[in-house]
């Protein structure tokens, strides 16, 4: 199969975000800026959050702008896992070894996906950053640099998470104990695209949504990454200093269908090794994940999804292989079946039990 063509937009050349703020990139991308969202005075506060809905709402998709997380900690997240993919083999057998279930997986592959007719090509590291954090032993420097980094990122997702909640006129304390967001589940991605000299066209990832709620990403300045939206993919191209945020599953569930998951994927373009990094949270491992009942009693068919332990929706979809957003399948109510009594199988009863407070 043929690589796909993409328009490139104009590179911006232009590194002062705070014009582009609460506006969108070239391609249309919305961009989310983070000190307005927390330090803005009250209208231009509000303002954001209507954008950051919107975002979520007609993209899954968004960069964050103003962010705080530093630079050079970005580069020296970089540098570390350079060097972590420089390792001999020998030094990462362990966790080559490892199963979806261990902390700590170090993986390279190349193999076909029948999904996007394509051979996908990819060498990763994932660590499990929170509640427990889980690092290679080697490079050395990699356990600081990575845990600062959770850190900042776990902080300023758990951010963006409080002001979606109020762009769905939610109470965020509720929601985040429902899903016990203090214990919320984090891993860490680090992805490795080297060049590919063969014939055939070479992917990445193929098409996918992500787990968890929300995923940051970064790159070393070499693009791949793209969103699909209204049907098209859209190759995406960071502003400077800014980092994309991805929708995920859970709060695909959580919203009842309102913020979509997006489906993305990795392209392997030119000849330069492409790096991303990824960082996702999700509720904790142990949470009901379910619509929330004044979301799901608002929606025309009611309770779009059942609820499900985060824990075994993403052993679920870590076991399956990977297809669009085929594992959210597992939770979709099926709004054609009738029950046993002959009523719409829509029932938002359910979802009231993890939300509610039991004193
Ligand atoms: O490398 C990328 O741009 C995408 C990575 C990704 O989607 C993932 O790790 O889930
Ligand atoms: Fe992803």
């Amino acid at each position: 199969m043929a690589p796909p063509s993409h328009s490139h937009s104009p590179n911006i050349s232009n590194g002062d975000c705070g014009e582009c703020a609460g506006a969108s990139s070239l391609d249309g991308i919305p961009v989310i800026d983070l000190d307005i969202l927390l330090n803005g005075d009250a209208q231009e506060r509000s303002r954001e959050i209507r954008d950051l809905g919107r975002a979520c709402e007609d993209w899954g998709f968004f960069m964050v702008v103003n962010h705080g997380v530093p630079e050079a900690l970005q580069e020296a997240v970089m540098e570390a896992c350079k060097e972590l993919y420089s390792l001999p083999r020998e030094e990462m057998a362990e966790y080559i070894a490892a199963g979806p279930k261990d902390p700590i997986r170090i993986g390279t592959g190349l193999f076909y996906s029948d999904v996007d007719d394509a051979v996908c090509r990819r060498d990763y590291v994932k660590m499990i950053a929170h509640p427990e954090f889980y690092c290679p032993a080697k490079p050395t420097n990699l356990r600081e640099i990575t845990m600062e980094y959770s850190i900042r990122t776990r902080e300023l997702l758990l951010e963006l998470m409080q002001a979606i909640f109020k762009s769905l006129e939610l109470d965020g304390g509720r929601i985040s104990e429902a899903l016990n967001l203090e214990s919320c589940f984090q891993i860490l991605v680090g992805n490795n695209y080297p060049p590919y000299a063969g014939s055939d066209w070479v992917m990445g990832i193929s098409a996918h949504s992500d787990h968890g709620l929300l995923t940051l990403l970064f790159q070393n300045g070499v693009d791949g990454l793209e969103v699909k939206r209204n049907g098209q993919w859209l190759l995406a191209k960071p502003l400077p200093g800014s980092l994309f945020i991805i929708t995920g599953d859970q709060l695909e569930i959580v919203s009842n269908g309102r913020y979509k998951a997006v489906v993305h994927r990795a392209l392997v373009l030119g000849e330069q090794t492409r790096m991303s990094f990824v960082s996702m949270i999700g509720p904790c491992l142990d949470a009901i994940v379910e619509p929330v009942p004044e979301l799901a009693r608002s929606a025309p068919q009611g309770m779009e999804f059942r609820g499900i332990k985060y824990r075994d929706y993403m052993e679920h979809q870590q076991s399956s292989r990977i297809n669009k957003k085929a594992a959210l399948d597992i939770v979709r109510v099926q709004h054609n079946i009738l029950t046993s009594q002959g009523a719409p199988n829509n029932s938002t009863e359910a979802a009231s039990a993890g939300y509610s407070h039991t004193n």
